[in-house]
């Protein structure tokens, strides 16, 4: 069985971030969106991010400009771009084009109240260049606001990629996991591990850890 991922996103703090690492977490996101409460660039500079000695440095972007968001990620030697907005099909084709070809593309599908036909037309329509779906919760704030969707409407498409899992994930909702046919490649935590935006409460992650990383709980979930 293929061991789940994890992804922690919203990070703003060097010891925390360290002791991640330490615990072998997949992916580190960071919130390049002012808009955000976990909005990076108020707690770390680009050269502080790009020093951070990991291989899977998400940068998460909301609508943001193309230039900017090349401009960042090869600042901060980010690793892959989240797009979290309402990037077009020939935005995202662009941005690939012009983006360092070692840099992923993960495209979020916010999960409102469409209908799984119209759910399924926004994943076909996804270049074929994309890395990975994410799928979240759609909101007025694009994300991080520890809503979830209804898990079941996956069971309803088809999933031609590989896809994160988003959205209000929490300690308290693994076991729904084993409902879902196919399985996500990673979990994306965010704020439903925090002891305020941008910090991040480290034991709760290391107990999720325990949970998706073990065998056992992971054969129960499926
Ligand atoms: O976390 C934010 O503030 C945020 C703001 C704008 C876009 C995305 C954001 N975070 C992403 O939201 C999802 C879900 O987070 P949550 O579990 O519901 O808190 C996660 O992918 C973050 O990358």
């Amino acid at each position: 069985m293929t061991q789940l991922k994890l992804k922690v996103c919203g990070l703003t703090k060097l010891d925390q971030i360290q002791e991640l690492i330490n615990l072998d977490v997949d992916f580190l996101g960071f919130i390049f969106y002012e808009k955000s409460p976990r909005y990076v660039l108020n707690h770390l500079n680009l050269k502080q991010i790009s020093e951070i000695p990991h291989l899977q440095k998400v940068g998460v972007f909301v609508n943001e400009d193309l230039e900017n968001i090349i401009e960042i990620s090869e600042q901060a030697n980010l690793n892959f771009i989240q797009l979290h907005g309402d990037e077009t099909e020939d935005f995202i084709s662009e941005l690939k084009q012009k983006l360092n070809p070692k840099i992923g593309i993960i495209k979020v599908i916010r999960i409102g109240n469409q209908t799984s036909d119209e759910l399924q037309k926004a994943i076909n329509h996804q270049p074929s260049t994309i890395d990975y779906l994410l799928f979240d919760t759609d909101s007025k704030a694009f994300g991080g606001t520890g809503k979830t969707f209804d898990w079941n409407i996956l069971n309803d498409i088809e999933i031609p990629i590989p896809y994160f899992l988003s959205g209000g994930v929490s300690l308290e909702n693994t076991e729904d996991l084993k409902n879902i046919n196919q399985k996500p490649t990673a979990l994306d935590i965010n704020s439903k591990f925090e002891i305020e935006a941008g910090n991040k409460d480290l034991q709760k992650v290391k107990e999720f850890l325990s949970l998706i990383k073990n065998e056992t709980s992971i054969s129960k979930l499926s």
